[in-house]
């Protein structure tokens, strides 16, 4: 008997347990089709359609309607799937809402000082970054979990205060680029992204703004932008922004943090909180000036004032102080979102107790001001300015790092000759100038080498020596004539030539040395030893050795191994006739067919009638060399090129 009674009980109870279920399901259901035909206006024309259709079934039904019945019924039957696929995006979002959404938000875990406590941190710091106009964005998680985007930034996992959030967004810090995520009262990460919003906005909404609204669209966090640009605090949440001024954005986060009747409100206030909620109220006028205005006036009249008043009196005045610098406060809308306004102006660091904690923070709580009864307005306002100056010196936030300006190369003044230079080489000489103290060591042994190379070209001139080498270079040998220039040493078929007045010391790097030097004071290579004897007007148009001209006469051959060098000739030959291009670490030359004849019928006057180095190879080495670049190691063959070349300019 009692085993059935228990039985029966059981029975009932499961009964029971499943009517609520159904009925906690059904609920669910039509919560979540209610939330989403509430806020989308489309879905609302829906409904409505399907409402119609059904009165119109049922009058049809009454009416005894046949076909309107059968026709509806349709309608009705295949409906549902209609709607699964019109509301497909919504489903979406709904299915993927519940699948990340926690039960209980970590804020609803905190007690309520330690939400007290957040509102503070972040009033603080947000005002403070809006002071200094530090870009920010603050992301606060609510139900729906910002995990996937903590994965994109630095995890920080630390207690959220005042100065970690003003410290993080100083640009100077490598963690100030992208969002800070709250997880109740702990900054999960800095720099993290968010995937930006796709609509429409006005062009004074940058990346930030876009990222805040972005985030807020996909999931219910509260996120709070500060604009780098105005200092302009603004607050996204459900694909909608606000711009908020220091008051509205603790009410807004009260209301977020600590829910509509907080355990905060809840607990007896403190007078000094107390004093903050009554001013923080919200106001029935909205024009907060007018209220500034009526207030002033009915506060004189009091006879008696106790701080509290002041401070409210240095609010109020703040307000009316700043009143004017914030004239663009009127309220738009952008598409979908709105942008409320006008913005109740308060000024940041007009709070009483928010005064005292951010200056017992900061270490610069200073000993309370003088208590005076003003006697007159102008008393007050005086003496309220100059509280709220003390206080805005008072507070500092780490300095921001001064971005340096770009810097371009200085002006220099330009002489004639070095304007004659071509621009390409002006400017890669810019951007490649060795440090100063090489140049100056490279310089002075360029003169020297200069000079000495002058002389000793004079010499050779003088004694006419290259008769003879024209002679031998009847021999067999035709086609190319190379000299190898390029080596570290002046290999032998030059060493004979140099033998016969050049120094044996000279180098193949310093002759391409002094050739370059010459080429950049504007002169030739011939001109520059001509003056040496007598003095040349430079001729504007010699300097035309442009780093990034390709005189296509000028002639590389690829490396190779000189062929019994000592035994040939001064000169050596080469039988290659076909034309090829050489690029050797990317200095690229042509080889090109040199006509004997021409080479016979020309007359040489010296060495450098001779040797035709190409000026674009040369400079490139020289600049290598300058720079400490190792240049190739390769030997390069350079063709002869008869007397009368146009830049040497001898015939
Ligand atoms: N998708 C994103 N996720 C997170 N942070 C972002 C994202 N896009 C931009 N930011 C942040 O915003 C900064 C660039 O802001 P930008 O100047 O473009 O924005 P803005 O909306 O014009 O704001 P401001 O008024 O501060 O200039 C970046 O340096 C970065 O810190």
């Amino acid at each position: 008997m009692i085993n059935f009674n228990l039985g029966l009980t059981f029975d009932s109870l499961k009964t029971i347990f499943r009517m609520v279920l159904d009925i906690f399901i059904v609920w669910m259901l039509l919560y979540y089709a209610i939330k989403i035909v509430r806020t989308n206006s489309r879905t609302i024309q829906i409904f409505k359609g399907i409402a119609l259709i059904l009165v119109v079934n049922g009058v049809a039904k009454f009416l005894g309607l046949d076909t309107v019945i059968w026709l509806s019924d349709q309608f009705l039957n295949w409906g549902f799937l209609a709607i699964i696929v019109v509301f497909q995006p919504e489903i979406r979002s709904v299915l993927e809402k519940l699948g990340k959404s926690n039960v209980f938000s970590r804020i609803s875990t905190l007690t309520g000082n330690e939400k007290e406590k957040l509102v503070d941190e972040l009033v603080t710091a947000t005002m403070l970054l809006s002071r200094d106009q530090t870009g920010a964005l603050i992301s606060l998680e609510q139900g729906h979990s910002l995990t996937d985007f903590i994965k994109t930034g630095t995890p920080i996992n630390s207690v959220v205060t005042a100065e970690l959030l003003t410290s993080i967004f100083v640009t100077s810090t490598p963690l100030h680029d992208g969002a800070v995520i709250i997880q109740g009262d702990r900054i999960a990460c800095a720099s993290a992204y968010f995937p930006p919003t796709n609509l429409d906005l006005p062009s004074r909404y940058g990346a930030r703004h876009r990222a805040a609204i972005g985030i807020s669209e996909i999931t219910d966090a509260v996120t709070i932008v500060v604009s780098e640009e105005t200092g302009a605090v603004s607050i996204t949440e459900g694909g909608k922004i606000l711009t908020v001024n220091r008051k509205q954005l603790r009410e807004y986060l009260f209301r977020v943090i600590c829910g509509e009747e907080t355990e905060v409100r809840n607990v007896k206030p403190t007078p000094q909180r107390q004093l903050i909620i009554e001013k923080e109220a919200p106001q029935d006028v909205p024009a907060q000036e007018y209220i500034v205005e009526e207030k002033a006036k009915e506060q004189p009249q009091e006879t008696k004032r106790d701080s509290k008043f002041d401070t409210a009196i240095l609010s109020k005045l703040a307000i009316k102080r700043h009143a004017e610098a914030e004239a663009d406060s009127e309220e738009t809308t952008v598409g979908e979102i709105e942008i409320h306004g006008p913005v109740v102006e308060e000024k940041t660091v007009v709070q009483p107790t928010a005064k005292v904690k951010e200056k017992k923070k900061f270490g610069l709580f200073k000993s309370k001001k003088k208590e005076v009864n003003p006697q007159s307005k102008e008393d007050i306002e005086a003496q309220t300015y100059q509280a709220l100056d003390e206080e805005e010196a008072s507070i500092k936030l780490p300095k921001k790092k001064e971005r340096p300006a770009p810097s371009y190369p200085t002006q220099e003044v330009v002489t004639e000759q070095e304007f004659m230079a071509p621009i390409e080489e002006t400017i890669v000489e810019d951007i490649m100038a060795p440090s100063e103290e090489k140049a100056v060591v490279d310089s002075g042994k360029i003169e020297e080498i200069i000079k000495k190379e002058m002389d000793n070209a004079n010499a050779i001139h003088k004694s006419q020596q290259f008769t003879s080498i024209k002679e031998e270079k009847s021999t067999p040998y035709s086609g190319y004539e190379h000299v190898r220039v390029m080596g570290d040493k002046v290999p032998s078929a030059q060493s004979k030539v140099v033998s016969e007045g050049i120094t044996s010391e000279m180098t193949g790097d310093e002759i391409r040395k002094a050739r370059l030097e010459a080429i950049k004071s504007g002169k030739t290579w011939n001109q520059a030893k001509i003056q040496q004897t007598a003095p040349q007007p430079v001729v504007k148009d010699s300097m035309t050795h442009p780093i990034h001209e390709t005189n296509l006469e000028d002639i590389i051959k690829p490396i190779e191994q000189p062929k019994k060098a000592d035994s040939r000739p001064k000169f050596a030959m080469d039988f290659n006739d076909k034309s090829e291009t050489a690029n050797i670490n990317g200095l690229t030359g042509e080889i090109k067919k040199i006509n004997l004849a021409e080479l016979h019928t020309t007359q040489h006057k010296n060495i450098e009638d001779l040797i035709q180095v190409d000026d674009n190879l040369e400079d490139q080495f020289a600049m290598l060399d300058t720079m400490s670049i190792e240049k190739p190691k390769v030997t390069e063959v350079l063709d002869i090129k008869p007397a009368n070349k146009q830049a040497g300019g001898g015939k």
